[in-house]
């Protein structure tokens, strides 16, 4: 009998399946390129730049220093990714506002306060909007708004831009009414017979119903497509996770033959064809004509808000082709719905630890709720929902707290200069840290207490503009933020209306786990009482 060798293992060749075999031969190629780092001379890929005295400073910067290989760096320095916040704040104590890592082979200088988040994320330099590599793990080769860089971003950021005005989402009331509405429904019966519940699938379903109608601007929730779209975000999301566990699959050429890398391309290729459908819908009804898009601004005339289309009408006016547009939807709607729904069930998570903050957001939605001008026959009016303004502090305020965003990144296009002397080689990737950021009683005074007055207009005047980074900052921010203020206010408000929210979990316990799904690591519980069965 023959045995095939490879890396010191010995297989019986009849056992041995596809699958085992592609594994031999990526270890053995991982194990050459470790060997062949172990040889390289420990030199950083800014080897010029780093030998002038331009970047002593830079040089010098504290932090751990890389690992002997210098491929792998502090990788393994590095903690799980559930402790991921907790490391930040011990780096930062033991470093300081500026450091500098080494992870795979990359360079990162680690930021810590506003004035340096500010250098970075308010440059309009197109040479510092790269967002850092980590990000073609998510997307890697599309060509959504997430993943463009430099001119390209710029000219798209613009197009689509109007469309995620505050005033562009009012046409799209009914549905988060109607979706709210259903959700409540779905609680109440969750509800009924009392219990402790998490209730992250149904948010999750309303949030991607209410998102997916304000990104496409036609409702898929009702048919297959929106349950085919659903299901293929979810699995596309889980595989990113997965792969951000186990470091050696972020290296391209090993991902690229990993079973996971097809089914991540299949279930891709699933919600391009669900945008597919619905593009073609929009084409056969001519909707992307200047004439027919003066015709749906029509129906809208009267409402304030007739010089709003949807991204996908806005990106057919401007010639994006076909495949860009799939890609830049099925990318928005990634992004959109499982940080509304987390940042959702976050707000209403610190409302049940705080019954007073409760207490005031309800009696603030009762009294809209019992306004019939505001609200009757299940619809809060639009123009009502800019009254919720201490739910929209709780929202705020929750979000500094519990942070989904955990790092920000650009990577230089151009050497930067930080600060005084303090110059940064192109090629390196920036990293902000929000949580740390909003955790400084510099900014935040007495960080731990829920105090949404922070977000009173004063307060909020008187802060550093780059201190409150939950949505990022600066020309590159987040630009769903107000859809997502509008979800999370509609849904809360409905509930509150109807329930009173309590919580078996506790604060300290809850660890948001950065990924491209942040959120908490276990879903929170609740436990909901009718507050009238009128109600
Ligand atoms: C509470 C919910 C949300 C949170 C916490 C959030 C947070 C963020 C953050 C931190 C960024 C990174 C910005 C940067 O790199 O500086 C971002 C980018 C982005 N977000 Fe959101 N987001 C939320 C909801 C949404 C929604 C509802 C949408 C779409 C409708 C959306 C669309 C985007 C897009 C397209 C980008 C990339 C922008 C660009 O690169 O120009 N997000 N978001």
């Amino acid at each position: 009998m023959e045995y095939p060798y490879a890396v010191g293992v010995v297989l019986p060749f009849e056992d041995v399946k596809i699958g085992n075999l592609l594994v031999l031969v990526l270890s053995t190629l991982f194990i050459i390129h470790i060997v062949r780092s172990i040889f390289t001379k420990d030199k950083s890929k800014h080897e010029k730049e780093e030998d002038s005295e331009k970047y002593k400073a830079f040089r010098n910067l504290p932090g751990p220093r890389p690992f002997p290989i210098r491929f792998i760096g502090n990788a393994l320095q590095l903690p799980k990714r559930r402790d991921m916040h907790r490391m930040m704040d011990e780096m930062y104590a033991k470093y300081g506002p500026c450091y500098r890592l080494t992870v795979l082979n990359e360079d990162i200088v680690c930021l810590n306060t506003a004035p340096l988040a500010q250098v970075i994320l308010g440059s309009n330099d197109l040479n510092y909007f790269r967002k850092g590599e980590q990000y073609d793990i998510y997307f890697s080769g599309t060509e959504g708004i997430p993943m463009l860089s430099g001119e390209k971003w710029k000219t798209r950021r613009k197009m689509i831009s109007g469309s995620f005005k505050y005033k562009a989402f009012q046409r799209y009331n009914p549905s988060f009414n109607k979706h709210t509405e259903k959700l409540v429904e779905q609680l109440d019966k969750l509800y009924q017979n009392g219990g402790i519940h998490t209730i992250n699938d149904e948010v999750k379903e309303c949030v991607f119903k209410q998102s997916s109608e304000a990104i496409l601007g036609v409702d898929i929730s009702e048919d297959s497509g929106g349950t085919i779209f659903a299901k293929s975000l979810e699995t596309y999301l889980n595989i990113i996770a997965e792969r951000l566990c186990k470091p050696w699959l972020l290296l391209n050429w090993v991902w690229r033959f990993h079973p996971l890398s097809a089914k991540q391309n299949e279930v891709f290729n699933k919600m391009i064809n669900v945008t597919k459908t619905v593009l073609e819908g929009y084409k056969k009804q001519n909707k992307h004509t200047s004439n027919s898009l003066t015709k749906a601004n029509d129906d809208i005339k009267g409402s304030g808000n007739s010089d709003f289309v949807s991204m996908i009408e806005v990106m057919l006016e401007n010639g994006v082709s076909d495949k860009e547009i799939f890609e830049e939807v099925a990318i928005t709607l990634a992004v959109a719905h499982d940080t509304t729904s987390e940042a959702m069930q976050i707000a209403l998570f610190l409302l049940a630890l705080h019954p007073n903050h409760q207490e005031i957001c309800r009696a603030e939605a009762d009294e809209l709720f019992s306004d019939p001008t505001k609200y009757n026959d299940g619809n809060l009016q639009f123009s009502a929902l800019p009254e919720l303004k201490n739910l929209e502090r709780c929202i705020l305020e929750s979000s500094r707290m519990l942070s989904l965003a955990s790092i920000l990144m650009r990577k230089l296009d151009a050497p930067l200069e930080l600060q005084e002397g303090l110059v940064i080689p192109a090629g390196v990737t920036l990293y902000v840290f929000p949580p740390v950021i909003h955790k400084n009683p510099e900014y935040f005074p007495n960080p731990e207490k829920f105090d949404p007055d922070r977000f009173l207009p004063e307060p909020s005047k008187q802060r550093h503009p780059y201190a409150f980074l939950s949505f990022s900052a600066g020309p590159r921010n987040c630009i769903g933020t107000k859809l997502a203020i509008i979800e999370a206010k509609m849904m809360i408000a409905k509930i509150l209306h109807k329930f009173v929210v309590t919580t078996p979990d506790k604060y300290e316990d809850i660890v948001i786990v950065p990924s491209v799904i942040p959120g908490p690591e276990k879903p929170i519980r609740f436990i909901f009482k009718r507050r009238n069965p009128a109600n």
